[in-house]
């Protein structure tokens, strides 16, 4: 078993459902187990910022799939629920990114893994840093609570816990 961890996000309502279901198409691959779930963040949206806030969160699953074809679930999953890929960094039913895999060093075509912007987004590090803060990714020396820290505060301060208001995924 390898153990990975996978972004999602969403910015097209209902942005919670979307959430729900990518979890669920997910969770129902009999060779993918999810092992760790962070809360829902809701984020201000970043590169392309005329768009509506996402919400996110990062899985921790265990898959005996390699990694493209991990990647062709996951872009199964975008397919199914709809997405449509018309701007870049734009609005999305659903996103999901391998962001890490094995602690290997990926660089393919179709896939490069550690997610090369993982560094720079709030709206990863956060959730990722509350379900696994020493995570040191192949590519950086530091592991994910100092990347998170390095980054600036109004960053951070964009990326706002959600399932406070009630709604949750148990
Ligand atoms: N680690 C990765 N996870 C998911 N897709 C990846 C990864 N590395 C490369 N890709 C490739 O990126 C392509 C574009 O992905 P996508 O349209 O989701 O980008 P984006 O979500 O707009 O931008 P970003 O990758 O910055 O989140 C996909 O077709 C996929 O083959
Ligand atoms: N807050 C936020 N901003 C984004 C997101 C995302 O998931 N959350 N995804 C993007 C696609 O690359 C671009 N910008």
């Amino acid at each position: 078993m390898k153990k990975a961890f996978i972004a999602l996000g969403t910015n097209i309502e209902p942005r919670n459902d979307y959430l729900k279901q990518a979890i669920q198409l997910l969770d129902d691959q009999e060779n993918i187990t999810i092992i760790q779930k962070s809360s829902v963040y809701e984020t201000a949206p970043v590169g392309y910022t005329e768009q509506a806030d996402f919400l996110n969160l990062v899985l921790e699953v265990e898959t005996s799939l390699p990694p493209h074809d991990l990647l062709d679930v996951c872009q199964a999953i975008e397919n199914k629920l709809g997405r449509k890929r018309v701007i870049r960094f734009g609005p999305r039913t659903i996103d999901l990114d391998i962001l890490e895999y094995n602690n290997e060093n990926i660089q393919t075509d179709r896939l490069t893994v550690p997610h090369p912007r993982i560094h720079e987004r709030a709206f990863v590090l956060v959730p990722l840093d509350e379900i696994s803060p020493g995570l040191k990714l192949p590519t950086w020396e530091k592991p994910v609570n100092e990347l998170l820290r390095a980054i600036p505060k109004k960053d951070r301060e964009d990326v706002k816990r959600w399932n406070q208001k009630g709604l949750d995924y148990e």
